[in-house]
């Protein structure tokens, strides 16, 4: 297996200042926003991205983390453990949220990340963050901020990886 590097560190952060700008365009400033990462990846991102705002607009953005494992389509334990760090939880109603992930490929993952952030409460909004769209949707999902769009066979891999947890900042292709 062969792995192609698609986007370095340098190229990583600016598509993550890319859509930090993106973001607050949209949003019209940093109010009532809220940051939601997906576990494991997207909680390094949503940091990241949560940092730059707080830095161009002076206020502090709160940033949550989900695990949304319990709530997905293909896992059958709903009802008692809903995976939701309490500790963890913040109030997202009335609140824009802002869901972040590293790759959007099936959709499954956010769309268990929509149930899971409308059990705990009804924002004022959603919208998607993701550094990478490689295609592939198996769900009418799509991403309102997208870092790159990598087009991929089906049996591609798309790695995404974090200085905080994997060493180095880099998006890489498996063949
Ligand atoms: O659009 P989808 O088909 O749902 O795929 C995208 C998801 O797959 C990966 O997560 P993975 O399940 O590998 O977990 P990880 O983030 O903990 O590595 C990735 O981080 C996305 O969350
Ligand atoms: O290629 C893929 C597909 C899903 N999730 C990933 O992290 N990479």
């Amino acid at each position: 297996m062969a792995n192609k590097v698609v986007l370095d560190s340098a190229s990583l952060q600016r598509a993550l200042t890319r859509i930090t700008y993106e973001i607050l365009e949209r949003n019209k400033g940093g109010q009532g926003l809220v940051l939601v990462g997906i576990k494991t990846r997207g909680e390094y991102l949503a940091h990241r991205i949560a940092n730059r705002l707080e830095q161009l607009e002076k206020e502090t953005i709160p940033v949550m983390a989900i695990d949304v494992t319990n709530y997905r389509d293909d896992v059958l334990a709903h009802g008692d453990h809903l995976g939701l760090d309490e500790k963890d939880s913040i109030n997202i109603v009335d609140k824009n949220i802002v869901l972040v992930d590293d790759v959007l490929f099936t959709g499954r993952t956010i769309r268990a990340a929509l149930d899971a952030l409308i059990h705990i409460g009804r924002p004022k909004s959603i919208s998607l963050a993701v550094l990478v769209d490689r295609g592939h949707r198996e769900l009418p999902i799509r991403a309102d901020f997208v870092g790159k769009n990598i087009p991929t066979a089906q049996n591609e891999k798309i790695q995404v990886s974090v200085e905080e947890i994997d060493g180095k900042d880099a998006v890489e292709i498996i063949h």
